[in-house]
């Protein structure tokens, strides 16, 4: 019993902003089998995760436990260390004020009382909203298309794909040429807050009746869970002769999904900030560089705002109206977004802002202008339309194609 040490102190662990719970923390262990730097929380993590089989903690009958260092098979040291990371990265995020979590790769928590285990519902284990349930669902997505397609053969791959077309520049010739926002036109089957948006959906089809009404840049979805879109579409519609540049709009968490997206025929893609840490940002706005790629990156309030200002090397940047937790819809963010001292920044550094989603009406195209967009993107109102091209004249109040 010498390398078993009674449970004794209590630890308040914060797992999320408002969320705490208790463990009881075990002092440091006299004896260690293998060379890991064990802080007190690993062994509380280890406890309330209950990772081994042949598990080191055992109840005792005043209701602790006791916890042996020396019985932690390697590979359940390996999974502690990983939840560690886990956590460690939740933490720097939630320290950013953002509230999504990466998908915990192994179950909820474990609860103690006495000789009980119990798990808290919601406790980790449940989304807290679709956009965390789709970055959830991404994670596990992406690492089955890492398996098929890593990142060395996509590598090798780009020396083949055509040069990108320059999407941010297209934006700026169509804004100085039509005196309005400049279209990014998203083709759009459908969406976790609407559903169906359009049954007879061809995507090639709507991509040129898009060109053809004088957008000048196409948003094309991949995620093929929650909006019926999908890669293959991507690449239909850059093989089909259209010459507007398109954006990859995908729900990015990984760099390897930025290479993915550029050998699928991708000019742009999308980084939101309300999933990505302010570094992610920043080394994924790198990458698109070194690609030749333009990085829309995508904020909903002035936090994200705020910490995307503050990073280096962002051109453009979508307000979204559409909060993608609630999904309620309010053109009147892109204004208090761009008021007082934060349209000023974004003017001395020269971004291009975009405002985002809810955009029906010439008025609603006129009021955004107004606040500071120079250009805007638009799925919804224009993928319904039987012809997308009229839908467009009619968005813009007047025709946008000469
Ligand atoms: O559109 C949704 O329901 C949605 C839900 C969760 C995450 C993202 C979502 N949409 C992405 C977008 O922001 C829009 O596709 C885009 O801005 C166009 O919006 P709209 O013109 O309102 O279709």
């Amino acid at each position: 019993m010498d390398s078993l040490m009674p449970l004794r102190t209590t630890a308040t662990v914060a797992a999320r902003p408002g969320f705490s719970f208790k463990l009881l923390a075990n002092p440091r262990p006299k004896k260690s089998a293998f060379s890991l730097s064990v802080p007190t929380t690993i062994f509380t993590s280890y406890r309330a995760r209950n990772l081994s089989q042949c598990s080191p903690v055992r109840a005792q009958e005043d209701g602790s436990a006791v916890v042996s260092e020396s019985t932690i098979p390697e590979k359940d040291a390996l999974k502690i260390k990983e939840w560690e990371v886990e956590r460690f990265r939740d933490e720097i995020a939630a320290s950013q004020g953002i509230k999504i979590r990466r998908r915990p790769t192994t179950g909820p928590p474990l609860h103690y009382v006495g000789p009980f285990e119990f798990r808290m519902q919601n406790e980790g284990n449940t989304p807290i909203n679709i956009l965390e349930e789709i970055v959830w669902h991404k994670d596990k997505e992406v690492a089955q298309m890492k398996e098929k397609k890593p990142l060395l053969l996509l590598k090798k791959l780009l020396s083949d794909v055509p040069p990108t077309r320059d999407f941010l520049g297209a934006l700026k010739e169509s804004f100085s040429r039509t005196g309005l926002p400049a279209l990014i036109a998203e083709v759009k089957k459908a969406s976790p807050s609407r559903g169906v948006l359009r049954e007879n959906f061809n995507p090639v089809e709507i991509a040129k009746a898009y060109e053809r009404g004088g957008a000048a840049c196409l948003s094309v979805l991949t995620d093929q869970k929650y909006f019926q879109g999908s890669f293959e579409n991507l690449e239909a519609i850059r093989n089909a002769g259209i010459e507007c540049p398109l954006l990859c709009k995908e729900f990015v968490i990984e760099a390897w999904q930025i290479y993915y997206a550029r050998v699928k025929g991708a000019d742009a893609i999308l980084l939101i900030a309300a999933v990505l840490p302010d570094l992610d940002i920043k080394y994924m706005v790198k990458i698109c560089k070194l690609l030749g790629l333009t990085a829309l990156v995508e904020v909903h309030d002035e936090m994200e705002m705020d910490r995307v200002l503050g990073i280096d090397g962002v051109e453009l940047i979508g307000i979204n109206n559409r909060d993608l937790g609630t999904f309620k819809v309010d053109i009147s963010n892109t204004k208090k977004l761009l008021e007082g001292e934060r349209g000023e920044r974004i003017q001395e550094k020269g971004i291009i802002v975009v405002g985002e989603s809810g955009l029906f009406t010439p008025a609603d195209i006129g009021y955004v202008q107004e606040a500071g967009c120079k250009a805007v993107l638009v799925g919804e109102s224009l993928v319904k339309q039987e012809d997308p091209t009229k839908g467009i004249s009619e968005l813009f109040g007047k025709d946008i194609s000469c």
